[in-house]
């Protein structure tokens, strides 16, 4: 059985990741891609009441299995868009752990802050200063395949962007790279 393909979109909140999906989705036409979206697995939760400790564990935990859900999609031939937020090391140190790298495509989901602001206002359903908090965290690692602007760029450009670029990706991929410089011995 042939692993499926990852498009794995990373970018702060309001980047636009959602709306690239979507797209992706439409404009695809070479296999059966599933959106999995890291917002669609918080939605899963129980809406029970936690301490900090207590949630702080199950959002770790949520983030694990959506990483290995991914990773298990894939494994049997789903193609895949992915949708995160890579705002903490750990998080892209386990998706480089879990997921095939010469598999995945990474796609830096990058636009403007005060864009990013001005769509967290008319959002209004994200915590205000969210973008601005994760502005610096989630491209620190500096290794993608394809970036896109989404400042400047409509969602429909992007994917047409990314899936112009999918049959031409050349070894070794941005995850192969991270993985020799992020973990031991290279594996
Ligand atoms: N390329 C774009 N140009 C203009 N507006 C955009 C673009 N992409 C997304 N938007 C708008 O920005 C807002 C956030 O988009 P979207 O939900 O796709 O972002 P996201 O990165 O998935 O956010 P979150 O992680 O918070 O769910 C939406 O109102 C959307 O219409």
């Amino acid at each position: 059985m042939t692993s499926g393909r990852i498009i794995f979109l990373n970018g702060t909140s309001s980047s636009g990741k959602s709306s690239i999906a979507r797209e992706l989705l439409d404009i695809l036409d070479d296999g059966v891609f599933f959106h999995l979206a890291v917002d669609s697995f918080n939605a899963m939760r129980s809406k029970r009441e936690l301490g900090e400790r207590e949630l702080d564990a199950a959002l770790r935990r949520t983030r694990m299995g959506f990483h290995r859900s991914i990773a298990a999609m894939a494994e049997v031939g789903n193609d895949v868009v992915v949708d995160h937020v890579l705002s903490e090391p750990w998080r892209l140190l386990d998706c480089l752990a879990v997921l095939p790298p010469e598999n995945v495509l990474f796609v830096g989901v990058r636009c403007p802050l005060d864009e990013l602001v001005r769509r967290e206002e008319a959002r209004g359903d994200r915590p205000p200063g969210l973008a601005a908090f994760q502005y610096d965290l989630v491209h620190a690692h500096g290794d993608y395949d394809l970036e896109c602007d989404t400042g400047t760029t409509s969602p429909r450009a992007c994917a047409q962007h990314i899936k112009a670029f999918l049959p031409h990706r050349t070894g070794p991929t941005a995850f192969t790279r991270l993985r020799r410089r992020h973990l031991a011995g290279g594996q």
